[in-house]
Formats: structure tokens, C-alpha cells, sequence
């Protein structure tokens, strides 16, 4: 459990508070610069010395984030963050196996790990290409397996929280299906999964729990049945119709 006491970034977010549950796939929305980005930062430990800038408690279990080493942060937690640059000059498989070196390299578990991404990331045509040379989309699934590789329980047993900022962003259809797939078999590994996304529709197909922020406030938090018309007009500005088909609901804009 990760319990969020009061967070504030001055000017940008909060106060917040709430909880985000191991085994829960929690999905964050909001409209542009409604602080998303800064309350995935802060609950990566980013910029949580003391500041003048921030204060509140992010406490992991009985552990406050704040007073973990920065080697202790990298073990417990892997972020995906939005502005994510791949170096140059590395192969896509030499980027992986940069991310499996605090696991200890590339062990056969992590070659596991890494083989179960495989298909739903369509990793294997990518490994012999340079990082450079990848597509947008292409570098994206390749940068959300080294994120989930590293947090990934069966190959680091202090591996407890998983963050990513818009990790659908350019995705293709297939690709962010398998990424939210993925997101929610993480879940069910024990990880405290958090994602901000923009479509509200998939956030609601696939999050067990949706926080919704507004202006740097938590608006509406709980399971997917908060996300009604009338909060999408007041905190998007947007009419959206329900619609109702075969068992599925979408919101759709009028
Ligand atoms: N480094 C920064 N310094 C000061 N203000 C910032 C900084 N980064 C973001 N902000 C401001 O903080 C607010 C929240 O920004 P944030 O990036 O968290 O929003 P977001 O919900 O992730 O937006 P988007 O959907 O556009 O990615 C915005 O008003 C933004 O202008």
C-alpha cells in the first residue's frame, strides 16, 4: 500500500491524499496540466528532498519514500516517465540488458522475465536495431519492457511500485491493449501499478481504481463507475453521451 499524506507542490498540485493498493491497477486522468505528471514524479521519490516546494508524506507500508537512498528507490520502484529519451549508440537488446543490471544481468530468470514481454510488446524484431533508428511507437514498447522489467517480482523481490506517464502515447491499437494487459498481469503480481492515460474509455475498461485530477486536485477517485457525463463536463468541459453495446459502455463525445 502506498498512503499519500497531504502532497503539495506549490503552484502545481494538492494537497493530496489517498491510497494506491498492491494488486490494484490505478489509472490517472485529467486534462492537460492538471498535474498528473507531478503526482506520478512524486510518488516516483523525484524531488522529494526537502524542498520548499513540496511537502506532504508518501509512505510505502511504514516507509516514508523521502528517507530512501536513491539506490533503495531504484530497487522498489521503475518509472516510465513521459519525456523518456532512449541514448544513442545502443542497440535495443544492450538497452534491456542495461535495465536488468541492478537485477544482476541478464540471468536466465530475467531472459524469462523479458521472454514473457516478448509477444504482446513485439520486442523480437526490435533487439538487433539501434535505439535511434527505432520508430516513436517502437521505442515506446521498448522502453515500457525495461520499465517492467525492473519492478518485475519474479526477478526482484523488492520490486513494489510501477509507474508510467501516458505509456499508451504513440502506441498503435494492438500495442496499447497488450500494454494494459500487461499493466493489469503486473497488478496481479502484488505491484502497485499507477498509469496517467488520456483515453478515458480504456482507462475505464482496464483500471480497477481511476483517480481523476483537476487544477492539481484529486476530483474523483474509486472504481470506473465514478467516471460519469456530468464529471467529464465539469472537469473536461466536454459533452459526453453513454453509450451501452453488448455488455460494454463508452463514453462518447457529443
Ligand atoms: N518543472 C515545472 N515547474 C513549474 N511548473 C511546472 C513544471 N512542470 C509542470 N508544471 C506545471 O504544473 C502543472 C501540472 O503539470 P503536469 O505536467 O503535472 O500536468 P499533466 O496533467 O501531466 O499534463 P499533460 O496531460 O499535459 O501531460 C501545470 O500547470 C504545469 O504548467
Amino acid at each position: 500500500m502506498l498512503h499519500i499524506n497531504a502532497l503539495v507542490i506549490k503552484d502545481r498540485l494538492g494537497p493530496i491524499s489517498g491510497e494506491l493498493k498492491a494488486g490494484r491497477l490505478t489509472l490517472l486522468i485529467g486534462p492537460n496540466g492538471s498535474g498528473k505528471s507531478s503526482l506520478l514524479n512524486a510518488l516516483a521519490g523525484l524531488n522529494l528532498a526537502a524542498s520548499s516546494y513540496q511537502s506532504g508524506q508518501i509512505y510505502l507500508k511504514n516507509t516514508c519514500l523521502s528517507t530512501l537512498s536513491i539506490q533503495q528507490l531504484a530497487c522498489t520502484r521503475a518509472m516510465l516517465a513521459q519525456d523518456s529519451v532512449l541514448p544513442h549508440g545502443l542497440m535495443a537488446y544492450e538497452l534491456l540488458a542495461l535495465a536488468a543490471a541492478p537485477l544482476g544481468g541478464v540471468t536466465k530468470a530475467v531472459s524469462q522475465s523479458l521472454a514473457r514481454l516478448e509477444e504482446p510488446l513485439g520486442l523480437s524484431c526490435l533487439y538487433q536495431r539501434p535505439v535511434n533508428r527505432l520508430s516513436g511507437g517502437e521505442q515506446q514498447r521498448l522502453l515500457i519492457a525495461s520499465t517492467l522489467l525492473q519492478v518485475d517480482p519474479r526477478v526482484n523481490q523488492q520490486g513494489k511500485i510501477l509507474l508510467l506517464d501516458e505509456p499508451l502515447a504513440g502506441l498503435d491499437w494492438q500495442h496499447q491493449l497488450a500494454t494494459l494487459r500487461l499493466l493489469r498481469e503486473y497488478a496481479a503480481l502484488g505491484l502497485i501499478v499507477i498509469a496517467s492515460l488520456h483515453d478515458i474509455n480504456l482507462a475505464c475498461q482496464y483500471g480497477d481504481d481511476i483517480w481523476c485530477l483537476a487544477q492539481g486536485k484529486l476530483v474523483a477517485q474509486g472504481t470506473p463507475e465514478v467516471i460519469t457525463p456530468p464529471l467529464i463536463k465539469e472537469v473536461f468541459s466536454v459533452t459526453v453521451a453513454r453509450l451501452e453495446q453488448d455488455g460494454a459502455s463508452v463514453l462518447v463525445p457529443i
